[in-house]
């Protein structure tokens, strides 16, 4: 594609060296991954900074290279006259505006779902794409758990945990578009909010789900934290918000003036959509919905109080949409999860594996309350440090544990560059009792799921929390591969023999 860059709306350019048009067909932020001609965005990050890495790009066949750093910009261009650099002020917000022109606008060709919220935006995502699609509207979603089309996984190398970078982002709705799916249903970080990933993309519908303590090691403050996720709504058409929410809900609703649809579970409510009787089965949640002075009796496939709020957002996004409460309860007995969101797994010995992702203090607290509705002998629960992640948040994980369940086991995920046994202890400083009988711990993730089924007798839970990106386990900066259920099989396949 042929770009002509002072020509090109919104790019606040500060300066340009060299030609003032190119023909590039790929963009990067990262010098390892050009496919020429290609534009390399220079990103000052934590621990590196993008403009070291010009000559390489060069050298790989970048042919224009964005960035901030005028002197080092036109140093280079002085050695690379052929080539164009361009400096800016924001060099994220650049990258999303050249990304987006270059992928063709693919964002305005579909229906865009943007979910924030602490804990609920991969189930959330999910329900929306399995809501949708059952209502007729291709779609696909993009988040923690990779990017979906309507029908498949698509093979994608992940850069961020959850929320890609914006040139990702803008690349994988124009292949959703090309491959006819209407929509997208995209979880959007704080950090993602932050850093300009979703920059130019007007949503037609943003989710809310809560707000509680979390990436403190990235925003240092709560109200950083906040702020960040609130932006989300300065770009959407319509909202979806959880009054029940103390957090952040009256935030939304005290700046947002588009429409709005509300929902709760708290029986004084006023509330658009209300859920009321909420009963779990060992198939599903049984619950009246009000809405519009209606009430309808529904069944969903889903455990969890807390599920229930996460269906109501997905109602309300198809609301939103345009869809009738009539054509969404026809389809919502076939609502569709995420993997490891209180993923029930049977076992002989009428033994019940969950495998739940809660990993914070909250989620822990809540899911903790919605497995003791279902049967069971006693209760073991897996809970882990995390390494990469805030260290603050660990002795709350032990808090809200002690006393709830029969058998403790306290692992390790994620350690990094830490010393396992330093986050085991980091956890443990958070029991009352830390030497209690009941309370185990493990250096490694596999050997604390093994030590959680080894404890296990006839009619017991046991509850995996917290878990892995990718299928992986980062430490020391790799990815090494990780698995819970195949630690599951192996152990039972044992168990049996
Ligand atoms: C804190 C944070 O946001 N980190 C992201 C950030 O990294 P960074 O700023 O530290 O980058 P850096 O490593 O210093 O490198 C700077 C630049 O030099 C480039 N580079 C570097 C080396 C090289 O050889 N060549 C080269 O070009 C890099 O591509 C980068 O553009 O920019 C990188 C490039 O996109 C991301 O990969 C990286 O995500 C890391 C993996 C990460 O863990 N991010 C987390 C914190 C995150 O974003 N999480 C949120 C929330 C998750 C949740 O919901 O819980 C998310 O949305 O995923
Ligand atoms: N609405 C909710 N309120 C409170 N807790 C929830 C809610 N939805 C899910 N959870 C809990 O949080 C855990 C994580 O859920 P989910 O993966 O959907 O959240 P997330 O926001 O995508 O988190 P992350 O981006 O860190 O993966 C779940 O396993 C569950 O225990």
């Amino acid at each position: 594609m042929n770009i002509h860059f002072t020509s090109l709306e919104q790019l606040n350019i500060s300066n340009i060296w060299g030609p003032r048009e190119q023909d590039v067909s790929d963009l990067s932020f990262h010098s390892d991954r050009i496919d020429p001609p290609s534009i390399f965005f220079c990103i000052k990050g934590s621990t590196e900074d993008g403009h070291k890495y010009i000559l390489d790009a060069i050298q790989k066949g970048a042919k224009v290279i964005v960035g901030t750093n005028e002197k080092v910009l036109e140093q280079s261009s002085s050695l690379h006259p052929d080539l164009t650099f361009i400096s800016v002020k924001n060099i994220r917000q650049t990258m999303a505006i050249i990304a987006k022109y270059m992928y063709k606008k693919p964002d305005e060709s579909l229906k865009t779902i943007g979910i924030t919220g602490t804990n609920g935006k991969t189930t959330v995502a999910a329900y929306v794409r399995s809501l949708l699609s059952l209502l007729g509207i291709r779609t696909g979603s993009i988040g923690t758990t990779g990017i979906w089309s309507d029908n498949q996984k698509l093979p994608y190398k992940k850069s961020t945990p959850t929320t890609p970078e914006s040139l990702d982002i803008f690349r994988i709705c124009r292949q959703l578009s090309d491959l006819k799916n209407d929509a997208v249903a995209m979880e959007v970080s704080s950090i993602a909010l932050d850093q300009y990933r979703v920059e130019g993309i007007d949503f037609d519908v943003a989710i809310h789900t809560n707000f509680s303590e979390e990436h403190l090691e990235y925003h240092k403050t709560i109200e950083h934290y906040r702020d960040c996720k609130l932006r989300l709504f300065k770009q959407a058409k319509t909202a979806v918000v959880n009054i029940d929410d103390d957090g952040m809900a009256d935030e939304i609703l005290e700046t947002y003036t588009g429409p709005l649809i509300t929902y709760s579970l708290e029986s004084d409510t006023d509330a658009d959509l209300f859920a009321s009787k909420v009963n779990v089965d060992e198939d599903g949640s049984y619950f009246d919905l009000t809405y519009q002075n209606q009430t309808y009796e529904l069944f969903v496939p889903v455990f969890g109080d807390y599920n229930v709020a996460n269906v109501l957002s997905a109602i309300g996004c198809a609301l939103h949409l345009g869809y009738t409460m009539n054509e969404i309860i026809h389809v919502i007995g076939k609502l569709e999860g995420p993997q490891g969101r209180f993923e029930v797994i049977s076992k002989p010995n009428n033994q019940k594996v969950i495998l739940d992702y809660a990993h914070t203090p909250v989620a822990l607290n809540r899911l903790i309350e919605e497995v003791k509705k279902l049967k069971y002998e006693r209760l073991i629960v897996m809970i882990a440090g995390i390494g990469i992640r805030d260290f603050n948040k660990m002795p709350k994980m032990a808090q809200m544990i002690e006393g709830q369940a029969d058998e403790i086991v306290v692992t390790v995920d994620h350690p990094g560059y830490h010393d396992p046994q330093e986050v085991v202890d980091q956890v443990m400083t958070g029991f009352k009792e830390p030497t209690a009988s009941n309370i185990h711990t493990s250096l490694t993730r596999k050997e604390g799921v093994e030590k959680a089924l080894h404890l296990s007798n006839e009619g017991d839970i046991i509850l995996l929390t917290s878990g892995c990106i990718n299928d992986a386990q980062i430490i020391k900066g790799k990815e090494v591969p990780h698995s819970d259920t195949d630690i599951i099989d192996d152990y039972y396949e044992k168990s049996l023999c």
